[in-house]
């Protein structure tokens, strides 16, 4: 898939980047957007199964499967950064090479996942399957790369609620380990709001829901355009 891509972006004219790495024309609209929130051919029977139950209750509205890519959508990051961001702190040739970090890995490697929200009950679920690269004690989940799921579901829990905000604190209870490429569900819910404070938790547990595997809560800052982030 990576191999074919670089080809179409070859064939686009889009600058040519190391294998593995799709670069990003900020002078073009070249720019492709693959979404990676769909099934591949890694994902397990097991993960498909949850696709398929979620992608169902989407269809009266109520939940709506949100589309994942390895770059920031061009016009959000532009509104990003003309809000957030100092210029002097950004390199062209850097930011041209920026992935998102739980998109960054091949197909079944790394962070398999697809987040369903449903913005009137406040929740994002994640159905998350952790590939071989992510092993942190052999056989399991690395602690680190659950952080980082939990932190991309309460994260994307909070923006839904209100707007770029970002994880000011995350607190984290392992409880049990989770099979590397075992199928995982994390539930997570907007507690509270005050001000510009995004209070949300989020479970993981197993798909049985037999195991709690852990717990978090968090604390997102809603971002204020008055304030640069640097
Ligand atoms: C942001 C993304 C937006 C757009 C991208 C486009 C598309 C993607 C869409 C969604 C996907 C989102 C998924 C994101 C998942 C990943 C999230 C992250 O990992 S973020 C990275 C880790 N976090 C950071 O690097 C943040 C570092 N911290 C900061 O930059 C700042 O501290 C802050 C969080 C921005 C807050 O700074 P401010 O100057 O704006 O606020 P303050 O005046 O300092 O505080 C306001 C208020 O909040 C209280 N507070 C702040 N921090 C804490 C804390 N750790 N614990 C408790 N309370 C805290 C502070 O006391 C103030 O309270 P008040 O006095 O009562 O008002």
């Amino acid at each position: 898939m990576l191999r074919s891509c670089a080809a179409l972006l070859r064939t686009l004219g889009a600058p040519r980047g190391p294998p593995g790495v799709v670069w990003r024309s900020f002078s073009s609209e070249k720019v492709i957007h693959k979404d990676f929130a769909v099934p591949n051919p890694s994902w397990s029977k097991d993960l498909r199964l949850l696709f398929d139950q979620f992608m169902k209750k989407c269809e009266d509205g109520s939940w709506e499967r949100l589309p994942s890519h390895r770059q920031t959508p061009l016009q959000k990051f532009e509104d990003f950064k003309t809000h957030f961001l100092d210029s002097k702190h950004m390199k062209e040739e850097q930011m041209s090479q920026a992935q998102n970090f739980t998109r960054s890995f091949e197909d079944g490697l790394g962070f398999e996942y697809v987040m369903f929200c449903n913005d009137i009950e406040k929740m994002v679920v994640c159905f998350f399957q952790g590939g071989p690269h992510l092993q942190g004690v052999p056989g399991f989940i690395h602690g680190g790369a659950i952080a980082t799921i939990i932190d991309a579901t309460v994260g994307m829990c909070a923006n839904r609620a209100g707007g770029a905000a970002m994880t000011a604190n995350l607190n984290i209870n392992f409880k049990r380990p989770i099979p590397l490429c075992s199928v995982v569900v994390l539930k997570s819910q907007l507690d509270k709001v005050e001000g510009r404070k995004l209070f949300v938790s989020c479970s993981v547990r197993s798909i049985d829901e037999k195991t709690l595997h852990s717990e978090a809560t968090s604390l997102f800052i809603k971002l204020d355009p008055n304030k640069r982030l640097t």
